[in-house]
């Protein structure tokens, strides 16, 4: 393995970026504002526009592809879709510069880490990483996975030094275990926002937008979230589903969850769906006087409440009360998580912000007295959900199976047609999206 020696451990130590979309682009305005000389590229068709606006930053210089990011840097960070992390570390792995490291951003680490060690000169070190939040929240104190995978003691505190900028909370984990956790926190809670959305969208509906049926924070927080995901590129959630091994079980349960919920609720078998209920509770949030959730609540549902796309019109008032909801896609999460013994504060130092916020409000619905009870007798007798749980409970069971098969094509072709119909909404509500999610962490340090 390379050691100090072989480097120049100076000013003169390059990091370089494949792949400049959005986080490439954050690390290297990150990296850059900290001092450090980045070259950095994307796709050879868009170096001159690249160029032009990276041209008043010093730090940073614009090169034409990977080989020559390869070849000038001693640390180079892939962070390019997982789809394609193979055939570019294929293309690119092989210029790399003697005793250099390397690692990826990919969201999930087992055809990242499989690339590295097919392509990659024996004498590199990987040190692969992942900021598990999206490129638009500040990173400071939020969870940054760190594997040392095949590297000198010398290069991993290297590359911990140079990301030390971002002032994440670095978590040093293998690959395998960062796949099972991020399958059991994001892919798991990604399934639900883009069953909602397809739900939706199959029911044409935005749904604050009609009336008085999506009123409330926990409603804030689906549509919200929701929005936020059909907003991004598909090839993230796609990615991290699909190629990430651990996640199709998961993704699998929670379609059974929710259709198992659904009969029940269906079939008007109220002491069975709260026995099966309960009892997912238990194991989860832990037994009566004995709950695994920290005495003050992960959420403040008044805080959430301020993020509603519903604009009362005059006269209506600000107070429009919500509609008892059976909030199958909260219940069929508790239930996936229940079956698959998770146990979500487990995961917790490694998690991202959308998780954290799903598993509040999941909390919120367990721990808030009479809120249970209530959604379990809607889920018998209101019929005001129906259309949407059943819709919620189709798309549930299609994204599963679209993983399950790795539909690559199909996956993306599901996610284009409903992020079509939220398009015209995404104005206006991505900025009360993030304005939520800066809130929930300015309020996770209090
Ligand atoms: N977005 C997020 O919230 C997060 C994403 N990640 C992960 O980070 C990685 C990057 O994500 P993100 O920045 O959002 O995605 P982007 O699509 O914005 O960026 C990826 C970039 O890599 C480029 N690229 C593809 N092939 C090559 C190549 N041969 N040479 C140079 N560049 C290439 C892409 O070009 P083109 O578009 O033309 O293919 C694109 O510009 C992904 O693996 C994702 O899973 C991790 C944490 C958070
Ligand atoms: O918080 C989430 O789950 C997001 O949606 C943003 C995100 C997407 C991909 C990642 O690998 C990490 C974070």
């Amino acid at each position: 393995m390379a050691t100090a020696s072989e480097f120049a451990w100076s000013k003169d130590f390059t990091i370089g970026l494949i792949g400049m979309g959005d986080m490439g682009k954050m690390y290297a305005r990150r990296l850059a504002n900290a001092g450090w000389r980045v070259m950095a590229c994307d796709r050879e068709e868009k170096f001159e526009e690249l160029a032009k606006e990276f041209a008043d930053n010093t730090n940073i210089q614009i090169l034409r592809n990977g080989h020559l990011v390869s070849r000038a840097s001693n640390y180079i960070i892939y962070s390019v879709e997982a789809a394609a992390i193979g055939r570019v570390v294929e293309q690119f792995g092989p210029s790399t510069r003697l005793g250099a490291i390397v690692g990826g951003q990919t969201s999930c680490k087992d055809p990242e880490i499989k690339a590295f060690e097919a392509h990659l000169p024996s004498d590199v070190n990987i040190v692969s990483c992942h900021s598990l939040h999206g490129p638009n929240v500040d990173p400071r104190g939020q969870p940054l996975v760190l594997i040392k995978h095949r590297a000198s003691d010398e290069s991993f505190h290297k590359v911990e030094s140079v990301l030390s900028c971002l002032n994440s909370t670095h978590v040093h984990l293998t690959a395998k275990e960062h796949d099972r956790i991020t399958a059991d926190t994001q892919a798991v809670t990604h399934a639900a926002f883009l069953s909602m959305g397809k739900a939706w969208h199959a029911n044409r509906q935005f749904p604050w937008e009609e009336g008085s049926r999506y009123v409330g924070g926990i409603e804030n927080v689906k549509i919200n979230l929701m929005l936020r995901i059909y907003a991004q590129k598909w090839h993230v959630y796609a990615g991290l589903a699909i190629l990430n091994p651990e996640a199709h079980k998961q993704i699998g349960q929670f379609a059974r969850s929710t259709t198992e919920l659904f009969y029940l609720m269906l079939e008007g078998k109220e002491e069975e769906l709260r026995e099966r209920v309960c009892k997912a509770k238990e194991k989860v949030f832990g037994a009566e006087g004995s709950p695994k959730w920290a005495e003050k609540p992960l959420l403040k549902e008044e805080l959430l409440d301020r993020f509603s796309l519903n604009k009362p019109s005059k006269g209506e008032g600000a107070a429009v009360k919500a509609l008892p909801n059976n909030h199958l896609s909260l219940l069929a999460m508790v239930d996936c998580w229940s079956a698959l013994g998770i146990v979500p504060y487990d995961h917790m130092i490694c998690s991202t912000p959308l998780f954290r916020l799903w598993l509040g409000v999941a909390e919120h619905l367990f721990r808030t007295p009479g809120l249970l009870d209530e959604c379990l007798r809607v889920g018998i007798e209101d019929k005001s959900f129906r259309r949407d749980d059943l819709q919620f409970t189709i798309a549930a069971a299609g994204w599963a199976e679209c993983v399950s098969l790795r539909q690559f094509d199909t996956w993306r072709e599901r996610f284009a047609v409903t992020q079509k119909f939220f398009e015209p909404r995404f104005k206006g509500a991505v900025e009360v999206g993030q304005a939520m999610i800066k809130a929930v962490l300015e309020s996770e340090k209090e």
